[in-house]
């Protein structure tokens, strides 16, 4: 549901000489919702991160904030802030003159912005850690200290461009998690670039894909990853297998794809190979006319009759589970 709060797009374009990175898209970000811009490598995520933020200037198109156009506007006017994927923290400052710096720029007397800057490193549970330098902090702390410093300026947009890619995997995790209360605490639009699905799927109310600077499909992250729109959307997120012919293609989850042990029904595959994973087991099943297909099995019921290596099966689903493909 629209509402006067929610950032539009609308025939947003970006050119760099002649290569065209953001083809006219169109898109409305609801307000105080959690948006993960996601895509492969160049296909403009950042280029429309950065043009939200004022960053980059926009070659066509505008941009529209709870209903005034903001464009034309110089970063610290639009009410967004961004949070960087270095963090950018001044090195020789402490980690509450970091917070304080924007208010001061805005010449906010001293007492007021300090005050204003516990306050934010409070809520990013860093209070402790005031008067170090970045340099004396961790990855992740430096990270809640970038996003305080952006919040201290009450944004009604935060902008986050590859918040967690810095990070090792077990921190990643941790602090999506962080981001995801502090967005729901703050009740503010997020809208976060990455090129990780999984990332995306988890911490996403609504999954923007990018393809070559357009947008794929845009959507619920269960939408998105349970019924993708075109070849491009399931493989990008991984976890279908395209069947079909040229014109008429499909995609099924390689969770939804059930075997059948006597060959008896389905189309007729060998096991190709067999991946244990833990929690289940892949099975890769080469099928005459549609090419590799993968079946993922939770594990007991694969163990409950393990399947041998070059094992003749049939590859059945239901029809539910299959979703057309545009082109
Ligand atoms: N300053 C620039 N000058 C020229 N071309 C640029 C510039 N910035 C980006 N591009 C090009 O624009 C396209 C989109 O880049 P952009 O950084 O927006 O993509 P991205 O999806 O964020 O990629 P990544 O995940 O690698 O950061 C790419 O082809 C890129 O090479």
């Amino acid at each position: 549901m629209r509402t006067e709060k929610d950032l539009e797009l609308v025939a947003l374009t970006k050119r760099y000489g002649d290569s065209l990175a953001v083809d006219s898209i169109n898109h409305v970000f609801p307000a105080g919702g959690y948006v993960c811009l996601l895509g492969p490598s160049g296909c403009g995520k950042s280029s429309t991160l950065r043009m939200i933020a004022g960053h980059e200037s926009v070659t066509e198109g505008s941009i529209v904030l709870e209903g005034a156009e903001i464009a034309h506007l110089p970063p610290a006017r639009r009410g967004t802030a961004m949070m960087f994927q270095s963090y950018a923290l001044f090195p020789h400052l402490s980690v509450e003159e970091n917070v304080a710096f924007s208010l001061k720029m805005k010449g906010v007397d001293k007492a007021t912005r300090l005050g204003r800057a516990r306050e934010l490193l409070e809520l990013v549970d860093m209070t402790k850690f005031a008067g170090r330098l970045p340099a004396q902090l961790s990855g992740g702390q430096q990270q809640r200290v970038a996003l305080a410093r952006a919040l201290i300026t009450k944004p009604r947009v935060l902008l986050l461009d590859e918040p967690l890619s810095a990070l090792d995997p077990f921190l990643r995790v941790r602090m999506r998690a962080e981001l995801k209360k502090l967005q729901r605490e703050l009740g503010i639009l997020f809208i976060h670039v990455t090129h990780g699905q999984d990332e995306a799927l988890a911490l996403a109310d609504q999954v923007v894909l990018m393809n070559v600077g357009r947008i794929e499909q845009a959507g619920t992250a269960r939408d998105v990853f349970d019924a993708p729109r075109t070849e491009f959307v399931a493989r990008f997120m991984g976890g279908h297998n395209i069947v079909g012919r040229p014109g008429e293609r499909y995609a099924v989850r390689s969770d939804r794809v059930r075997l059948d042990r006597s060959a008896a029904s389905g189309l007729r595959a060998r096991v190709s190979g067999i991946e244990y994973q833990g929690a289940s087991v892949h099975v890769a099943l080469a099928c005459p006319g549609e090419g590799e297909l993968t079946a993922v099995l939770p594990d007991r019921d694969f163990f409950a009759a393990p399947l041998d290596p070059e094992a003749a099966v049939g590859v059945t689903w239901d029809p539910a589970d299959q979703h057309r493909l545009g082109a």
